[in-house]
């Protein structure tokens, strides 16, 4: 995959895409401190016969920071941009953590856009007000480099950690590299960002999945967006923490590639 960049609202987004250009859509979106490295090993599992879109959100990775801090409507309309932009009409979207919360209000925008939702690790509000003004202090205060062990213990399983040391060095590298602006400016827009009242109208096939051992959405919050979209089935995955993509990408390619089926989206 080579670099691309698209000009989205007033700053650039970094994107990459691989896969048959007449294939059905699949855009993934990133969770909080993360780039698009992260879906490398799902992407490598589907894009025999997905066309792919992977991108940075404004503030991390290599996308311009843009006037920060933002709002969840701010990054669903930079996925919406980057869609025009490609000229892709129908897709399926696969949001992860803060990506479902923008997936989620993508759909609410443009409902007749998108065919299909795998939500992952996320909900329709995630967190508490408190909590991410503490970490907005923390980071504003010391920078990210001090929650970096603190934030891997919610990214990744014991057993990741414990086996993976390299691995888990280089995603918390990954994480306190994001700039202190793109990282605050999106724990804002979780903050405040609330989809609870528009998951009952989504009315596309859904998958959401979680990671059993998932600190930062727990099992039970992923269960309870679930129950509250019409279409929607949960996938549990054992013994993984907040990024499936990493830790089970064989997994999560595989109930990806199950759901797809099933619903008629290949
Ligand atoms: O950093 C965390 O706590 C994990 C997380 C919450 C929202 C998101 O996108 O990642």
């Amino acid at each position: 995959m080579s670099l691309h960049v698209a000009p989205i609202n007033g700053t650039h987004i970094h994107y990459a895409q691989t896969g048959p250009k007449d294939g059905p859509v699949l855009v993934f979106s990133n969770s909080l401190g993360t780039d698009l490295r992260i879906w490398d090993d799902v992407v490598a599992g589907l894009s025999d016969r997905f066309n792919i879109v992977t991108y940075d959100k404004r503030g991390h990775g290599l996308s311009g920071i843009g006037d920060a801090p933002y709002d969840v409507s701010l990054h669903a309309n930079d996925l919406i941009g980057l869609l025009d932009h490609l000229g892709l009409d129908q897709v399926i979207i696969c949001g992860l953590s803060v990506g479902g919360l923008i997936a989620q209000k993508v759909i609410a925008e443009q409902p007749k856009r998108i065919r299909g939702l795998i939500l992952c690790d996320t909900a329709s509000k995630l967190g508490d007000y408190d909590g991410w003004n503490s970490r907005i202090e923390a980071i504003k205060a010391d920078g990210i480099e001090v929650l970096g062990d603190a934030i891997m213990e919610r990214w990744l399983s014991p057993d990741f950690r414990a086996n993976r040391p390299l691995e888990t060095a280089m995603y918390r590298d990954m994480l306190v590299r994001t700039t202190a602006d793109g990282y605050i400016g999106t724990c804002v827009a979780l903050r405040d960002g609330d989809l609870r009242d528009a998951a009952g109208k989504i009315s596309v096939p859904t998958l959401c999945v979680c990671g059993s051992v998932d600190l930062a959405t727990p099992l039970d919050v992923v269960r309870a967006m679930a129950d509250m979209i019409p279409n929607a089935t949960f996938e549990l995955i054992d013994g993984v923490g907040h990024l499936p993509c990493i830790e089970t990408p064989e997994q999560l390619t595989r109930l990806i590639d199950r759901f797809t089926k099933e619903n008629n989206l290949v």
